[in-house]
């Protein structure tokens, strides 16, 4: 690991708490956090590009890149691949940047299981019928895989005890302070942070 190793964030939620929309306020907050753009077979959504919201691909080239161990973690979620790129996370790390992975509760098992320094936080709904109004008020989705989604919610929110955190995203603007206060939190741990004061103490002892 290099010695100016960024923290790795991860982010998940069921599908429609609010996750990507924090998460994007987050960003335009703390600029400095890259966000890790995910492989899906997924096919894309109006508006969804190429490159900025997914890398999209084909079942079967995904399943060669799983082969190809190309992905740090990977998981099936509502009946799509989704996979987090090995390579950039871990460059991107390298050069002491902070990397937000906005991913499922499955492929945070297996982030935790390889990087147990990563920071983990779950974003819960403030009830069903909320979550459920979100779903269809976004109009992104099929009435059948709204359905889905919202099924696989109880699956999902099962694991939110797992997670370093939780927030309820209820009034957005209170989730989106939580969610940054953890990011700040964590900064002022870190390696380097400490390595800083670890310096001053010394110079203020001598
Ligand atoms: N606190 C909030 N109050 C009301 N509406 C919200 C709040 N947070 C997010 N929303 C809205 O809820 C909808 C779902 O949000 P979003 O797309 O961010 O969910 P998501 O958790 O990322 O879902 P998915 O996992 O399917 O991508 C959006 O229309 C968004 O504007
Ligand atoms: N394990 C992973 N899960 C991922 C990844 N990218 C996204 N996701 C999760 O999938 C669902 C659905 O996303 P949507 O864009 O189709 O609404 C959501 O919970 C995401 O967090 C990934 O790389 N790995």
């Amino acid at each position: 690991m290099s010695i100016e190793a960024g923290t790795l964030f991860v982010v998940a939620a069921p599908s429609g708490a609010g996750k990507s929309t924090l998460v994007n306020a987050l960003l335009e907050r703390e600029p400095a956090i890259s966000l890790s753009v995910s492989h899906t077979t997924r096919p894309p959504r109006p508006g969804e590009q190429y490159g900025r919201h997914y890398y999209f691909v084909e079942r079967a080239e995904f399943e060669r890149e799983i082969a190809e161990g190309i992905f740090l973690e990977h998981a099936e979620v509502h009946g799509n691949l989704y996979g987090t790129s090995r390579d950039k996370v871990g460059t991107l790390l390298a050069q002491g940047r902070d990397v937000l992975l906005e991913i499922d509760w499955q492929g945070t098992q297996q982030i935790r299981a390889s990087k147990p320094d990563c920071v983990s936080v779950f974003i819960l709904p403030p009830s069903r019928v909320e979550l459920e109004r979100r779903l269809r008020g976004r109009g992104s989705d099929a009435p059948e895989v709204i359905e889905r989604r919202l099924a696989n919610s109880r699956g999902e929110i099962a694991h939110a005890h797992e997670f370093d955190y939780i927030i309820v995203n209820d009034r957005f603007e209170a989730a989106l302070d939580e969610l940054q206060a953890i990011v700040r939190a964590v900064r002022l741990r870190s390696s380097l942070q400490c390595r800083r004061h670890e310096a001053l103490i010394a110079e203020l002892l001598a």
